[in-house]
């Protein structure tokens, strides 16, 4: 293997110890989400099915594999160097993030659980996790309670954010998709969550499966825990604590909530929050609010593209990667939190936007602060971390230093800006800055660090300044005289024997065990030379090797052994000293917690305003309204991923939906012209704008909305073993309900996954629904041309997306450009005659849509339920939009690029299922007779 990521190292054998080895493994309980790592001092190895598992994830073989206890059937067991420990962690415990893992120490048949890990509890991995990796999300774990309250189905949710020391909790009632527990689950980044563990027959309820589904589709981790772990006997005494207010009294309204603080119980306990003393005294905790934020469900951000994917070309598909424009870690964890959490305060909004306005219109405060003081700046707030637990080392502690002298500087450049904003970017950041830096604070910081650590000898040693303290003051003297008697003696030696220091005979170290030892060497040459005086009595030789002959004498010997002695009373010095040093450095930790969360703020609201400034064309500030102002107006709007990937010259479009006159509107037009990216750049503008940040527009005017729905495709449905249609069915009925006059919802081709009539019939409902009874903004972009008969108080508008055929070559050319109205309906009899199509198909094409113009008021007796029977009216309705249905699917075959052939295959295939589908609809059977 070339790579030494993936050398796997020799596991040692010992027939005995092994076979008791196997027995013991055996009889651990299996679980297949379970990692066992076993700390074998220089490497780590894993047995079992794990050991397959990391043979086949990260060897790609399965050669690696060893087998314990003899033959081919023994325990498989695999090792890994400490590098692709530190990889396989990752990928368990963050990227995927669908694992726990245990660490065992000891050696033989002696074995003891030393640590574990979760993704929602990394603490015990966190130094091997992110010792070379930014640490880019936060890890919080969760904990779900269901209960029924009068019948009603109601959820307490709580939440650990150990990074930031936060406990939230709130209870909510939810419906029957627990719409609201999945949007909560997002907002708060869940990437664990502790659920009771139920007896079989609550286990098996539909509700359980439910949530279960709710909680994997958030990419959470379930861990079931059993129900005492949700008792609240000591919880206000655990809280009591815990907080930093000390006060239990006043957080009553999570108390008084029974699910909301069973599921707070429950979470600290798998938290394990209790067992770290430092953390005692500096939590806090929210009644947590769960209209503080706009909601998104799943379905949504997979739709707005908002978090990575793994299919992703590049990074600014998405608009995390899009609008991760910040130069630290810290404001890459913040993005991520944001995009889960827009807000819905017009305050809150407009105070980030005036933020980034200054940064916007002030490139050199965003050059400077970008450039200069925030690139390279460590994760502070990790750093502040490791320093509150004691866990820092002089080397964190010069990385706090560095940090904390560009404070003044940024404090400087803030200072210098003079737009409409100053007074803002004073108070939020430079009064805060100087605060933070001030005599009492991190100058005194920096005082203690240069007092303490000796700059002089970094990077290549972190040391304590022997000035520091006297008796290291004394045993460095000490040390440097006796290292000078040395010299001495080496000299004396060289003398002795004839040959010149550093040149022919060298002073240099002598390994023994542990310990190491002064010593002269000379190489073989020399020692023949001088062979008769080494072997006089008054050397030693120590060890004879290729490269030569390591001695000492009595004198040096003697000399060499208290250097030995003093270097371990300083070292133990040094050791008791910065221990010191970190404890009263501990006591900033505080201060550089709000430092870092400042930090983070200023660097992705500089972050957006250079993503504004700097996109192919600028982005503009949207002019937010109150949620009731009921106008959403995009005036030359674009999709910023698409428009950011390479080769891509966007058409921009507007987007005017106003109540009562364009609120709910229709988007029709052939397959590719560009539906769905103008529906989905509305959803992305507003979605970025309660960000904080600017959205790619000419000008932007938007009522503030409380939630984005968003209903694209079949998603991955069948993952779930759900079929399409039911899948559009359950999360168009979460619409349904989720949804109110101040949501937003964006709806994509509705009913691809059923038959045609299904399909068009749950469109109809639904759109009449959205209308009338919630009112709020909807983007609806389809294939059904009948829905253009809608109509409703809400203000319906038709709109098409252009495209054009070329008559000579009968290409066909997308525009993507949006304009009024409904799309020409003839388009597929076009696009079929100049594609050289079957004539017989091309001539059955015309004359039936001749036909089909009679059909004037489609489809006015779908109601609520699509698969009620049809009376007469409605059956011919169905037939009317199956035979245009064809049309379309027909004008939507890429004919131009396809084979004479397979063009003629599809179709005729397409107009065999027109006729099966013919056979339970008499008015299109009559109408393909005709
Ligand atoms: N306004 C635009 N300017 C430039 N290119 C665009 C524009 N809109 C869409 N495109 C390009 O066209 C492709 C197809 O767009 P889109 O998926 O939105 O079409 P659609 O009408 O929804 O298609 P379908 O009906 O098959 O889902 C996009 O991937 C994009 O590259």
């Amino acid at each position: 293997m070339e790579d030494p990521l993936l050398e796997a190292p020799e596991l040692s054998k010992d027939d005995r110890s092994d076979n008791g080895f196997v027995k013991w493994f055996k009889a651990l309980s299996q679980d297949s989400t379970l990692v066992r790592f076993f700390d074998r001092k220089d490497f780590y190895s894993v047995h079992g099915e794990n050991a397959l598992f990391i043979a086949r994830t990260f060897y790609k073989t399965t050669a690696v594999v060893k087998y314990m206890g003899g033959s081919a059937t023994g325990l498989p067991g695999v090792t890994l160097n400490k590098n692709l420990f530190e990889t396989a962690l990752r990928h368990l415990l963050v990227e995927s993030a669908e694992y726990s893992v245990q660490m065992f120490e000891g050696s033989g048949t002696q074995w003891r659980k030393t640590r574990q890990a979760s993704p929602g509890k990394l603490g015990a991995f966190e130094e091997e996790l992110f010792r070379n990796v930014d640490m880019t999300d936060v890890p919080v774990a969760a904990a779900l309670l269901l209960g029924y309250t009068e019948g009603a189905r109601t959820v307490g949710i709580a939440f650990a954010d150990a990074a930031g020391r936060r406990l939230g909790a709130c209870e909510f009632a939810d419906d029957e998709y627990f719409c609201s527990t999945e949007a909560v689950l997002l907002q708060l980044g869940a990437k664990e969550v502790v659920l009771p563990k139920e007896n079989d027959a609550a286990a098996q309820s539909a509700d359980a499966g439910r949530l279960r589904d709710v909680v994997a589709r958030c990419n959470a981790l379930g861990s079931e825990r059993p129900r005492v772990v949700f008792g609240t006997r000591n919880l206000e005494q655990d809280l009591g604590r815990l907080l930093r207010s000390g006060n239990v009294e006043q957080h009553r309204d999570v108390l008084e909530r029974p699910l909301a603080s069973a599921a707070l119980a429950a979470v600290i306990a798998f938290s394990e929050v209790m067992a770290v003393d430092s953390g005692h005294g500096k939590w806090g905790l929210a009644l947590y609010d769960t209209g503080r934020y706009m909601r998104l469900d799943v379905a949504a951000q997979r739709a707005l593209n908002v978090m990575k994917q793994r299919t992703d070309a590049n990074d600014s598909f998405s608009l995390y990667g899009l609008m991760n424009k910040g130069r630290t870690a810290m404001a890459k964890r913040l993005l991520k939190v944001w995009l889960k959490q827009p807000l819905v305060d017009l305050t809150e909004i407009t105070e980030r936007h005036d933020i980034v306005e200054a940064f916007a219109e002030d490139p050199t405060l965003r050059e400077r602060l970008r450039n200069l003081h925030l690139r390279g700046l460590p994760d502070i707030e990790r750093l502040t971390r490791k320093l509150e637990r004691k866990k820092a080392t002089l080397a964190d502690l010069c990385q706090l230093y560095r940090a904390s002298s560009r404070l003044p500087m940024m404090e400087e450049a803030f200072r210098d800006h003079d737009g409409p904003h100053a007074q803002l970017l004073a108070t939020r950041y430079a009064d805060k800055l100087a605060a933070a830096h001030d005599d009492e604070h991190l100058a005194k910081f920096e005082e203690l660090l240069e007092a303490a650590i000796d700059l002089d000898r970094i990077p290549d040693e972190y040391l304590i300044c022997a000035s520091y303290d006297s008796d290291l003051q004394g045993l460095r003297e000490e040390k440097d005289k006796v290292e000078a008697t040395i010299n001495k003696l080496a000299e004396d030696a060289a003398d002795d024997l004839g040959l010149i220091m550093d040149k022919t005979i060298k002073l240099e170290w002598h390994k023994v065990a542990n310990t190491r030892t002064r010593c002269l060497r000379i190489t073989q040459t020399e020692e023949k030379k001088v062979r008769k005086k080494l072997q006089s009595g008054r050397y030693m030789t120590l060890e004879t090797r290729k490269d030569g002959t390591k001695f000492t004498n009595r004198q040096l010997k003697e000399a060499a052994e208290r250097l030995q002695a003093i270097s371990r009373s300083y070292d133990q010095r040094q050791h008791a000293l910065v221990e010191q040093v970190v404890s009263v450095a501990a006591t900033f930790a505080e201060v550089w917690e709000g430092v870092a969360g400042m930090v983070a703020e200023m660097d992705l609201l500089a972050g957006f305003a250079e993503l504004a400034m700097c996109a192919p064309l600028p982005y503009v500030r949207p002019t937010m309204l109150p949620a009731d102002a009921s106008e959403l107006k995009l005036t030359a709007c674009r999709h910023p991923c698409v428009e950011a990937q390479d080769g891509v010259e966007f058409i921009a479009n507007d987007c005017h939906m106003e109540r009562g006159k364009s609120w709910f509107q229709v988007i029709t037009g052939p397959n590719m012209a560009g539906k769905s990216t103008y529906i989905r750049q509305v959803g992305v503008a507003v979605l970025m704008a309660q960000v904080g940040c600017f959205v790619a527009c000419e000008h932007a005017r938007i009522a503030v909305r409380d939630c984005i729905f968003a209903r694209v495709g079949a998603g991955d449905c069948q993952l779930r073993g759900i079929s399409t249609f039911m899948a559009e069915m359950l999360e168009t009925a979460a619409i349904l309900k989720g949804a109110s006059s101040k949501s937003l919802v964006i709806i994509d081709e509705l009913g691809r996954g059923t038959s045609t009539y299904d399909g068009f019939g749950l469109a109809w409902a639904i759109s009449e629904h959205l209308m009338q009874e919630i009112g709020c903004p909807t983007l609806f972009a389809t294939h059904f041309h009948e829905l253009t008969a809608l109509q409703g108080p809400v203000g319906v508008a038709n709109k098409h997306v252009e495209t054009a055929i070329d008559e000579a070559s009968g290409k066909l050319t997308m525009l993507y450009q949006v304009t009024e109205g409904a799309c020409d309906q003839s388009f597929g009899i076009h696009v079929a005659e100049f594609a050289r199509f079957p004539p017989e198909v091309v001539e059955l094409a015309k004359r039936k849509a001749a036909e089909l113009e009679d059909f004037s008021a489609p489809a006015q007796g779908f109601g609520q339920d699509a698969k009620r029977a049809c009376t007469d009216e409605e059956e011919a309705a169905q037939s009317a939009a199956r035979a245009r249905a064809f049309l379309q699917e027909f004008s939507a075959l890429p004919l131009d690029k396809m084979e004479p052939e397979e063009a003629t295959a599809q179709a005729q295939a397409l107009y065999k299922q027109l006729l099966a589908d013919a056979a339970r609809m008499p008015t299109l059977q009559r109408l393909l007779e005709g």
